[in-house]
């Protein structure tokens, strides 16, 4: 008999059902830990996994039932318990008043062979090995507005990873295409909501369900393409070295790289390092950039007033965008903070796990209990905002509300001590194109598609929010490069 693999599928699944059942009745012994926090009443065996079953997206579902149960909820999704947080006084409580407690994060099944055994920067455990590449990364790399200018394209992706690429390495790496397909398969397998991230104990579902024949293949490919990244770094520092070139300077992987050689961390820590900044800094703008265009596209008057303001501080300035001149692009940093607002490109921002036990507000949260801040929910909270779903960047005009983690009611890039250590890098990554893309081009929907029918369906499936069918608009150049 030949056994492939839904065959041993068949023969396995009674074996799992019964096994699923007897863990659920010690499912349900420690939800009892949790029964003081308001949240929908779990099903034997899957909890509240079959409200995810039809929903249209987490951060939806999460908002809906919030509305119903509270600002914060305890949801049960197969082994896990999750809290969701979905007020700027919860989400507070989180990032501000147990900021330390709630510094971890929790492990996930893509993140111990994608992320290296979380030894980057955005899953490392909080201690002092965190500590130190969060001070590097600040230092070397996102300090300022490192990265180098690349050509205006519609590849939103391609640029947005060529600057992030040329931030951490200094150079253009090959195999760039190969490489997104890479980040943006480890940005779906590291959503945490897949089967095996739901019920850890049984250790044979990655394997059932492929995940781990997916992953291992993912981690090969990336082997691959880091190590040639690492290994084109080296022979151009040499050559540098050996030519006593003047120009050389010590750039972020240089410093990862003396790490590794006076072993204070090994070859896989580098490679997780660049990984998270590959990752955190291409996919975050590229789609930020993507929903600000569709929104202006929607709005031709504020698409109208965005260009006239770029066209005016740069047409004096020698018809070219100029960094230096972002300050005078007001209603163009408006709009990036109001698609930020209405779209924020982690949703869920990435989840925490508390180390000890604690009250917050009167509730007690056992230790290790996973949070997830729905900031996508606290920018929609008419509580909030007012009109909060419709695209206005003037309402930035009026007020003095920033990203930057002071206002719990809007945190795109998070809050507290794991708060995105790449906000002025993702800033000016994201200031640059839109700036270029608004200068340079009119823009024509086509097949004479009315603006207010463009569609702004989500795609679903990952831990970042891009819209399910690409950007497709017709460029009309009024400056040429
Ligand atoms: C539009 C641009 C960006 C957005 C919206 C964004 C958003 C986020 C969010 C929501 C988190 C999790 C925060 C939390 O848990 O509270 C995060 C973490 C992080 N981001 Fe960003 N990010 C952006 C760009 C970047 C860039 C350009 C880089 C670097 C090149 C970067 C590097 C990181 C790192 C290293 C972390 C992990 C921090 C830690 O766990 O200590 N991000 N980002």
């Amino acid at each position: 008999m030949e056994f492939n693999m839904q065959s041993i599928l068949i023969i396995l699944l009674p074996f799992l059902f019964l096994f699923m059942f007897l863990k659920s009745l010690t499912i349900s012994k420690s939800a009892s830990g949790y029964a003081h926090i308001p949240g929908p009443k779990p099903l034997p065996l899957n909890g509240n996994l079959h409200l995810m079953l039809r929903a249209a997206a987490p951060h939806r579902l999460f908002r809906d039932l919030a509305a119903a149960h509270g600002p914060l909820m305890h949801l049960q999704l197969g082994e896990l318990h999750l809290l969701i947080v979905s007020s700027a006084e919860f989400a507070s409580q989180v990032t501000k008043t147990h900021d330390t407690n709630f510094a971890n994060r929790p492990a996930m099944l893509a993140t111990e062979e994608l992320a290296y055994n979380s030894s980057g920067i955005i899953f490392s455990s909080y201690g002092d090995y965190w500590r130190q590449l969060r001070k590097i990364c600040t230092v070397e790399l996102l300090s300022g507005r490192r990265g180098s200018t690349v050509d205006l394209s519609e590849r939103l992706y391609m640029s947005s990873y060529d600057v992030t690429v040329r931030a951490a390495v200094k150079a253009k790496t090959k195999e760039r295409k190969v490489m997104i397909s890479i980040l943006m398969e480890c940005i779906k397998l590291g959503s945490g909501f897949m089967m095996a991230d739901l019920y850890p104990s049984i250790k044979l579902l990655p394997l059932i369900t492929g995940a781990r024949f997916k992953i291992r293949g993912i981690r090969r490919k990336l082997d691959e393409v880091l190590d040639g990244i690492i290994e084109q770094h080296r022979a151009a520092a040499k050559a540098a070295d050996d030519g006593d070139d003047a120009t050389k300077f010590e750039g972020f992987l240089d410093i990862l790289l003396k790490f590794e050689k006076d072993g204070t961390s090994t070859i896989d820590n580098v490679k997780a390092v660049l990984l998270d900044i590959f990752i955190a800094g291409t996919d975050t703008s590229a789609t930020t950039i993507e929903w600000a265009m569709s929104e202006l596209i929607r709005n031709p008057s504020k698409l109208n007033k965005a260009q006239q303001e770029v066209r005016m501080v740069s047409d004096n300035k020698g018809s070219y965008i100029d960094e230096d001149k972002f300050d005078e692009m007001k209603y163009l940093k408006s709009i990036i903070k109001e698609t930020l607002r209405l779209h924020p490109p982690a949703p869920l921002l990435v989840p925490r796990v508390n180390s000890q036990r604690c009250v917050s507000n009167g509730y007690e949260i056992p230790a290790k209990t996973r949070v997830i801040v729905n900031a996508w929910a606290l920018g929609r909270d008419p509580e909030y905002w007012n009109d909060p779903e419709k695209f206005i960047p003037e309402r930035f005009e009026e007020n003095s509300i920033d990203f930057n983690g002071s206002n719990l009611e809007y945190i795109p890039f998070g809050a507290g001590r794991r708060m995105c250590a790449g906000m002025l890098l993702g800033q000016a990554n994201m200031e640059l194109p839109l700036a270029m893309l608004l200068y340079h081009f009119d823009w024509e929907i086509p097949n004479g598609m009315k603006a207010e029918e463009l569609d702004m369906t989500e795609g679903f499936g990952a831990s970042t929010v891009h819209r399910k069918h690409p950007l497709r608009l017709i460029p009309i150049v009024k400056r040429p490069l």
